[in-house]
C-alpha cells in the first residue's frame, strides 16, 4: 500500500469528525447567543472571567488526552472568545503598538475575537478604560527579572477601576534588524525594561553599540523597520509586523523571564472557586505597625501570596503595601480579615477579586 492509500481512510475519519465538531461548535454558539439575549435584557456584562476560568479548569481536569491540557485550554479559550463575540465584541485597550507582549497578554486572557485598542502609554490605557472607550484594559504590573512597573502601581492607587484578572506570559526577546545581520548597525533600540533584561547578553556581544530606550519594544521594531542602521529588541511577532529578520532569538539574561499583566475594568468579578484578592494599604509610621497590619490574615487563615512595598513619595518614609491574598472578597474569612486590616490601616483600597491565572 502506498502512503496515500494509507492516509485516505484516516482523512475520511478526520473529515467526519470535523463535521461533527463544526456542528457542535455552532450549536454551542447558538446557545451563547441566547445567553447574550438574556444578558441584554438586564444590561448584564458579557465577559464573565469567573465562568471562563471555571470552564478552562474543567476541560483540563476532564481531558483524557492525548491532547495536552494547555493545548485544550487554548482551543476552548478561542471557542469562548468566538461565542462571546456573538454576544458582543469586547474592546480591550493595551500598551501598544500592535505586536507588544501586552497584545499577547490580551489574547491570552480574551482570545482572538476581541477588538484590540493599542494605546501610547499605560496612562492612556487607564484613561480609555475609565472613559468607557474600552471595556477593559491590560497593563503590565511586574516582570520576574526587573520587578514592578511603578507607573501601573501608582495608577492603580488612584483609579476607580477594579482588577478583573491577571495574565502571566513568558517574555522572549529577540534582536532583529532589516537585514538579519548587525553590519552597519549604529544603535539598538528597546523599552528600558527590555534593555535591562538583556543587559549581560548585550555587554558580552555588542558592548560598543549605543543602546537607546524608546517608548515600547513595538516602537523599537517600527524604528528598525524604517532605518537600516537601527536594531530592535522585541518579540518576533512585533518584528514580523515591520518585516524584520531575527539576528538572535531568546537574548534575555533570564531564560524564565515572565511578565504579569493586570486586567482592569469596571466589572466586579464573581467568585470562581479559585480566586485571589488584591489590595493596597498603608499604615501609620510607628513601631510594630506592619506586624499588626498583617496579623488579621493569620488569625482568619487567609494566605498571602504577594507582598510588595512602595514609598508613598511624601518624604515621610511611609509606604504603600500591595498585597495579594488567596480567596474572594465574598468568602467570609477573606471579608472578615479585610475588615480588620482596614481598621488597622491609614489607607485601604481593595483593587479587586478575580480568578488565579492559569
Ligand atoms: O456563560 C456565559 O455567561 C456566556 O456568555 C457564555 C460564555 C461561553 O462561551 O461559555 C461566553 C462569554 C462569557 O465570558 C462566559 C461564557
Amino acid at each position: 500500500m502506498t502512503m496515500d492509500d494509507k492516509l485516505k481512510p484516516l482523512r475520511v475519519q478526520i473529515d467526519a469528525i470535523d463535521a461533527q465538531i463544526l456542528d457542535l461548535l455552532n450549536q454551542r454558539a447558538r446557545v451563547a447567543q441566547q445567553v447574550g439575549h438574556v444578558k441584554a435584557e438586564t444590561n448584564a456584562p458579557v465577559f464573565r472571567p469567573e465562568r471562563e476560568a471555571q470552564i478552562l479548569r474543567s476541560v483540563a481536569e476532564r481531558n483524557p488526552g492525548p491532547l495536552l491540557d494547555t493545548d485544550i485550554q487554548t482551543v476552548f479559550r478561542e471557542v469562548m472568545s468566538a461565542c462571546r463575540a456573538l454576544e458582543k465584541r469586547v474592546t480591550v485597550a493595551y500598551l501598544g503598538p500592535a505586536g507588544t507582549f501586552s497584545e499577547q497578554a490580551v489574547y491570552q486572557q480574551f482570545g482572538r475575537a476581541v477588538e484590540g485598542m493599542p494605546c501610547a502609554s499605560i496612562d492612556e490605557v487607564f484613561r480609555a478604560t475609565e472613559a468607557g472607550t474600552a471595556d477593559f484594559g491590560v497593563v503590565p504590573i511586574e516582570n520576574s527579572s526587573e520587578g514592578v512597573i511603578n507607573r501601573t502601581l501608582d495608577l492603580l492607587l488612584q483609579t476607580t477601576l477594579t482588577l478583573s484578572g491577571e495574565v502571566s506570559i513568558q517574555v522572549n526577546h529577540s534582536l532583529m534588524t532589516r537585514s538579519g545581520n548587525m553590519n552597519d548597525i549604529k544603535s539598538i533600540c528597546a523599552h528600558s525594561q527590555a534593555l535591562a533584561q538583556c543587559q549581560l547578553w548585550l555587554n558580552q556581544n555588542y558592548p560598543n553599540i549605543e543602546r537607546r530606550a524608546v517608548a515600547s519594544n513595538g516602537e523599537a521594531a517600527r524604528l528598525a523597520g524604517e532605518d537600516p542602521t537601527v536594531a530592535a529588541i522585541a518579540s518576533e511577532i512585533a518584528g514580523k509586523n515591520y518585516s524584520l529578520q531575527v539576528v538572535k532569538a531568546h537574548i534575555q539574561d533570564d531564560p524564565h523571564n515572565r511578565t504579569r499583566f493586570a486586567v482592569i475594568g469596571r466589572l466586579h468579578t464573581a467568585p470562581s472557586g479559585k480566586d485571589q484578592t488584591s489590595l493596597v494599604l498603608s499604615v501609620p509610621n510607628k513601631a510594630g505597625a506592619v506586624y499588626n497590619l498583617l496579623a488579621p490574615l493569620a488569625k482568619h487563615g487567609v494566605s498571602m501570596t504577594r507582598f510588595e512595598s512602595r514609598p508613598a513619595r511624601m518624604g515621610t518614609w511611609e509606604y504603600y503595601f500591595y498585597v495579594d491574598v488567596e480567596g474572594h472578597l465574598k468568602d467570609s474569612k477573606v471579608a472578615d480579615a479585610l475588615k480588620e486590616l482596614k481598621d488597622n490601616s491609614a489607607f485601604f483600597k481593595v483593587l479587586g477579586s478575580y480568578p488565579f491565572s492559569l
